[in-house]
């Protein structure tokens, strides 16, 4: 993944702390004063301590007023310097659980207004995406408590080197000129960070990807049964030494630079002890003096180091923050409508007009000028072999896609100028890969009419029209029963009232009924409902189905003919387009492509 290169450093720092002043005014406010406070108290303390030993040494009583003043002083400051770091790193974490939390709603808010799935289906955004979640939106505060840390740095060096330009001016050029290779080598070991995190972003998604599967119970079985267990623990740890060699190899640069830049730093240090030494010997300069030049040396040594880490480590930061940068400034994926309409209950029926769609620009077609009408009040079927493009069609239908060319119309209303909201709330579906959520039955099923989740008699009776309410009902919890193996606490892991797993048919009743929760959805969308069900419970659900859809439109997908056998139009779904279309007597009298496969399937129930 490259870095994004859309927003200059500078808009990026300042981004990040408009942000933290969002979130957290006063603690912004607050860790900025502590921090300056904080850097300018080893400077005034250095000169009480000067002050202090040229008192000693020139005979004044330390009882004296002045000599007292200074005394008190100087206890104050080794008070303030001692208490000031708590309450700088408390500001700082309650900064970073404040920006934390306020970016964390804003990635989400945005992804939660994706009208399409086009950008879920996009791997290197997913790739972007998952890196603005990751450390992206950790970042700011992380980029606002480094920033804070330079400006006090700052204060602090140029403190000192004021100070020790008061004594020698000579020695505090030298002692500038000193810091500027721990500068360079700082600066270029942060770019060589950068380029680090960069290679090993990827290999470290990887190994959790490894991880994760490893130790997922979905996917348990079938690395057991192929044995795949060791061969993904091989790809996760070799994914991770590579990612641990390239660190290795920072830590080694930094190892070598580090053990340099510290020569340079304790013989500069020591340069200027012997000099100040052989001046106060010679008169020169005040034992104050000294230690004024020796706090001077160590405190400009300490925040220029400190100085170009906290660059290097905001530097970093602010890449990250570019991740999060490019997904909250995100335009919407599809075009507001020019003319907005308002979606009307269905009365004469919808019109998929000759639509052509493929996943991207280089990708097969997958409609290749599909025309279908669904008439108000009907049931209609479509069948067609593995990757036909059945549930394509159903994805346009919900508009998790445009249609790259033609397009659908609900009562004669390009579903493109209504907002996608509003076209979804008249929509009941059940996908194929339908969810499954690690909440209790009444809120797996609940949530598909999330303002009526607290209804317990529409719940039943959804459940009761999937044909699921025995089950749920004989649970430990009943209806409140969680459906997951997910322990919320130690103590109830032993529990068998925390949680129950459910077969995959039932999985799929609940599902179903979840897309039934609602009774004013006008058209009901069901994409192979019914495959996990055994035959009593197909035919049974399928009645009940046809029941509750028998005054609205809905769609109906299977590969089990049977159980479409009754809709008032069936629709072949072949090349890309609709090649046969009619009821199911009239699709077997005209022995095209549909009776073909209902002979098939017949034959394969009864046998040769
Ligand atoms: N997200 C996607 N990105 C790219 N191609 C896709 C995507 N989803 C489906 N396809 C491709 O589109 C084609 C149609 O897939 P679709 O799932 O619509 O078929 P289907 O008729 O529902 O098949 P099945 O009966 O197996 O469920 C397939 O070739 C598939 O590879």
């Amino acid at each position: 993944m490259k870095q994004e290169t859309r927003y200059p450093i500078f808009h990026r720092g300042g981004r990040a702390l408009a942000l933290a002043h969002r979130a957290a005014p006063k603690t912004t406010g607050f860790l900025a004063v502590v921090g300056l406070l904080g850097s300018g108290l080893p400077v005034v303390a250095a000169w009480l301590m000067k002050a202090v030993l040229d008192g000693i040494s020139s005979g004044v009583a330390p009882a004296s007023g002045g000599g007292m003043l200074l005394l008190v002083l100087l206890v104050f400051a080794g008070v303030f310097s001692a208490v000031l770091p708590h309450v700088k790193s408390y500001l700082k974490e309650e900064l970073d659980r404040s920006v934390s939390a306020r970016s964390y709603d804003t990635v989400y808010k945005k992804i939660n207004q994706f009208v399409t799935l086009a950008r879920f289906e996009d791997p290197k955004f997913l790739d972007r995406l998952r890196l603005a979640q990751q450390a992206g939106v950790t970042a700011p505060g992380a980029v606002v408590t480094a920033l804070l840390g330079s400006v006090a740095g700052l204060v602090t060096a140029c403190g000192f080197i004021v100070s020790l330009w008061l004594l020698s001016p000579v020695l505090a050029v030298t002692l500038v000129l000193s810091i500027v290779p721990v500068a360079l080598v700082e600066f270029y070991l942060g770019s060589r960070r950068a380029e680090v995190l960069h290679l090993v972003a990827p290999l470290q998604r990887r190994e959790f990807f490894y991880r994760e599967l490893i130790a997922n119970n979905r996917a348990a079985k079938e690395l057991r049964l192929y044995g795949t267990g060791d061969f993904f623990r091989q790809r996760m740890m070799a994914d991770r030494r590579l990612s641990d060699s390239h660190q290795r190899a920072l830590a080694r640069k930094k190892l070598g630079a580090g053990a340099l830049t510290a020569l340079a730093g304790a013989a500069a240090a020591g340069l200027a002890l012997a000099w100040s030494v052989r001046s106060a010997w010679k008169g020169e300069l005040t034992v104050g003096d000294v230690s004024m030049l020796i706090a001077a040396v160590a405190g400009v040594q300490t925040s220029a180091s400190g100085l170009v880490e906290t660059f290097a480590r905001t530097h970093e930061s602010l890449i990250l923050f570019g991740h999060y940068l490019f997904i909250i400034d995100l335009d919407l994926d599809v075009p507001a409508p020019v003319r907005p309409r308002s979606v009307v209950p269905l009365r004469w029926g919808i019109e998929i007009r000759d639509v052509w769609f493929r996943y991207s620009d280089d990708a097969p077609w997958v409609l290749e000028g599909a025309s279908l009408f669904i008439p108000h009040g009907s049931t209609v079927g479509i069948v067609g072999k593995n990757g036909a493009g059945k549930s394509t069609l159903v994805k346009l239908l919900c508009r998790f896609h445009d249609p790259t060319r033609g397009a659908i119309y609900w009562d004669g209303v390009d579903i493109r100028d209504i907002p996608a909201g509003d076209l979804r709330r008249r929509i009941g579906a059940v996908f194929q890969d339908f969810m499954f959520y690690d909440l209790s039955a009444a809120e797996n099923i609940g949530i598909g009419d999330v303002e009526r989740i607290s209804d317990g008699d529409r719940v039943r009776k959804a459940a009761e029209l999937a044909g699921i309410h025995g089950v749920l009902s004989g649970l430990p919890l009943g209806y409140q029963t969680l459906l997951s193996r997910i322990f919320f606490s130690e103590e109830d892991k032993n529990d068998p009232k925390t949680g129950v797993m459910l077969s995959g048919g039932q999985w799929q009743r609940v599902a179903l009924a979840r897309g039934l929760m609602r009774d004013e959805r006008d058209f009901l969308i069901l994409d192979e409902p019914t495959s996990g069900l055994d035959p009593e419970a197909e035919k049974e659900v399928g009645r009940r189905i046809a029941e509750f859809g028998a005054s609205r439109t809905s769609l109906l997908i299977t590969h089990r003919l049977g159980s479409i056998r009754e809709s008032d139009a069936i629709a072949v779904l072949a090349g890309g387009r609709i090649v046969e279309l009619g009821t199911h007597d009239e699709l077997i009298s005209a022995a095209g492509t549909y009776a073909e496969l209902f002979a098939m399937q017949a034959d394969g129930y009864v046998g040769p």
